[in-house]
């Protein structure tokens, strides 16, 4: 797949999606919600051995809110993570390729849903309608293996190389890669030496496959680690395999001058999937209940979101697929839009 190709891809799925796509919501305190408990290092990635069901009904529900785009659960499984926990490298690259496969089946069950149902929006408020869905398979940063919140400060010391980083993350992408999704999703990524080790590493391993680069923010102007986003949004701008970049897991009412900034270097499609706004409490390792924005403030944001020039957009921690339901109903295209056969 030549760069042609990788931009297409974006291209077909924003024209079929009437101009801007729905990406799925927070998948690990989703399943959190579900009971499934995350205290463990491995994080969201524990549920890749203990209850990949689990997973596949959260896509799922993703998919009936309206998701254009799943992301795996590979988030915080690392081949690292997964050896420090005792299985061989081998078993740790076969839970590296079962967080595609989870999420391709989701999306198989999903077709089949729409096939044997009535197509469009069910009685029930679940969107069941053909379209061409896409796997996005996560990679989180360096600082979310570390399971420490260094992927809020985006501060790996010191001592961080760029090669470091290249190294740790290089089989991981591969094994993914080859795992069959659609595109790869780099994600939360909190500083500019993170940004560059990925753009290098598709470009070292001639990677063909698309990708999106998308960027955490703590105060609205800059990226965690205080890097500049300008700086950062231009790493992705300028790799041949980005074909989205733009923000995540920030608070909603940082974005919109977060991506008036990103504007300023990226002719890329813009994504952004904020959080719900609460505040994270790193020692307890908790979200902080109620102090975030409601379904109904996040929503009336996405519209102007998407004036500043955002065309792909969702959540991350702390919403649900009811968040993503009311993403997708309020963007004027979607509930006139044919469905693609
Ligand atoms: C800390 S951001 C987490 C992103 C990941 N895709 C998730 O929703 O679990
Ligand atoms: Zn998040």
């Amino acid at each position: 797949m030549g760069s042609v190709e990788t931009s297409s891809l974006m291209r077909d799925l924003l024209k079929q999606a009437g101009g801007v796509a729905v990406v799925d919501g927070g998948l690990a305190t989703e399943l959190e919600r579900h009971g499934a408990d995350l205290n463990d290092p491995l994080w969201s990635a524990k549920c890749i051995l203990t209850s990949p069901h689990l997973i596949r009904t959260v896509h799922l529900d993703y998919l009936e809110a309206g998701a254009d785009i799943i992301i795996t659960a590979s988030y915080q499984a690392t081949i690292q993570g997964f050896e420090a926990k005792g299985f061989s490298t081998e078993e740790s690259e076969d839970l590296l390729r079962k967080s595609v496969e989870i999420a391709r089946e989701a999306r198989d069950i999903y077709y089949d849903r729409c096939t044997e149902g009535a197509s469009g929006d069910s009685g029930n408020g679940r969107i069941l309608k053909r379209r061409k869905i896409l796997v996005a398979a996560s990679v989180g940063s360096y600082g979310a293996y570390l399971a420490d919140g260094s992927e809020y400060s985006g501060d790996y010391g010191e001592a961080m190389t760029l090669g470091t980083l290249k190294d740790f993350h290089r089989r991981r992408v591969r094994v993914l890669a080859e795992a069959g999704p659609d595109l790869l999703a780099f994600e939360t990524v909190p500083n500019k030496l993170e940004a560059q080790a990925y753009a290098e590493l598709l470009e070292e391993e001639n990677m063909e496959l698309p990708a999106w680069f998308s960027f955490n923010s703590k105060d609205g102007v800059n990226v965690v680690s205080g890097d500049s986003l300008l700086e950062c949004a231009a790493i992705a701008e300028s790799c041949k395999n980005v074909v989205a970049v733009g923000i995540n897991c920030t608070p909603p009412r940082f974005i919109h001058g977060l991506l008036t900034s990103i504007t300023k270097v990226a002719t890329k499609p813009i994504i952004v999937y904020p959080n719900s706004g609460e505040s994270y409490d790193a020692d307890r390792k908790m979200w902080v209940q109620n102090t975030g924005v409601s379904d109904e403030d996040f929503v009336s944001y996405v519209n102007k979101w998407c004036e500043v020039g955002a065309s792909l957009v969702g959540g991350c921690c702390r919403t649900t697929p009811q968040t993503i339901r009311a993403i997708y109903r309020t963007l004027p295209n979607r509930s006139t839009t044919p469905p693609e056969q």
